[in-house]
């Protein structure tokens, strides 16, 4: 169980904001914090790992205090049993994938799990080539494998997928799953993709201007009407156009384009760029294996 409850006075070029956050996670949920830029979502994720110094608060992880404002207790970043993985992977230029892992390592740790993470990354034939020898996807997946050797009680995620393709992003999703389940770790994501958010967490708390303004499950928070669809996907509308009496709205789902035909009372209020959940009742559909390439 992990409980925290900060505040700290942050400042940007339109002038202060109080960041004030109250959470409460249990052992193994995975929580998204989803907002503006600028909400404060990443100084959340600092103050968390110990890189930066609330005003005031209580963060206290299984058990263990972290930080607590009135007793004078501020443990170091290193003493806080923590994985942090970023946008940009920063790894050690001129340290093999393999060595990168293995800094996370503590003195005197055994490497049974550093094989085993190198196996479920799939980083066996990359393991001696360094940083830039490999694509962004695989930097990531390194990035992580080093997060997790240390075991660590809480994962922070800060946009960790946003640079890279859909593909990969899949890819490294469906390891974060697997090794959620595998190692039990607690997870704070920082994510604006909604089919990530919807895939990944089973909370999700909105961050605006410092507060957290609405808490609940990914269906909760971004839908607006309750859908009883046999399927929901979501996806983004990138196209508009009426024919006759319809109107065809094009969809990126993933990484596919969906056409789908409404009505003028449902195209209201919706724009290009919109997120959107498209479900279906009446679906029956054929599923294919797709060739291994
Ligand atoms: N150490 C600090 N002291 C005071 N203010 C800070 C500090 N670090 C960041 N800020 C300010 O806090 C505000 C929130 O920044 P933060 O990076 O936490 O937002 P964010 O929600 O993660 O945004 P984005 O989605 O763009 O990454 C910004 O205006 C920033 O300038």
């Amino acid at each position: 169980m992990i409980t925290a409850q900060f505040n700290k006075k942050l400042w940007s070029a339109q002038g202060g904001m109080q960041l004030d956050i109250q959470m409460e996670l249990q052992q193994g949920e995975c929580l998204t914090l989803y907002g503006d830029s600028g909400a404060g979502k990443t100084s959340a994720l600092r103050i968390l790992s110990g890189l930066l110094q609330p005003d005031s608060g209580r963060i206290e992880v299984g058990g263990e205090t972290w930080y607590d404002s009135g007793k004078n207790i501020n443990l170091p970043p290193q003493k806080r049993n923590i994985g942090y993985v970023f946008q940009d992977y920063a790894l050690f230029p001129n340290l093999t994938a393999r060595e990168n892992i293995a800094f996370g390592l503590r003195k005197g740790e055994s490497s049974a799990l550093l094989e085993e993470l190198i196996t479920i990354t799939s980083l066996g034939e990359l393991q001696h080539k360094k940083p830039g020898q490999l694509s962004g996807g695989q930097q990531q997946r390194v990035a992580l494998a080093r997060a997790l050797v240390r075991q660590p009680k809480l994962l922070l995620l800060d946009e960790p997928m946003s640079a890279l393709d859909h593909l990969t992003r899949s890819h490294l999703q469906d390891f974060i799953l697997e090794a959620r389940q595998r190692y039990g770790f607690t997870v704070i994501l920082v994510s604006h993709d909604l089919g990530e958010i919807i895939k990944l967490s089973d909370r999700v708390a909105v961050l605006g201007n410092g507060v957290i303004s609405r808490e609940g499950s990914p269906a909760q928070v971004f839908m607006q009407h309750k859908i009883s669809g046999k399927f929901q996907f979501s996806g983004k509308i990138l196209g508009i156009e009426q024919q006759e009496v319809v109107w065809i709205v094009t969809l990126l789902i993933g990484a596919n384009l969906v056409k789908v035909v409404v009505t003028e009372k449902e195209i209201q209020g919706l724009s290009i760029g919109d997120q959107v959940i498209v479900a279906s009742k009446a679906f029956n559909p054929i599923l294919q294996k797709i060739r291994d390439l």
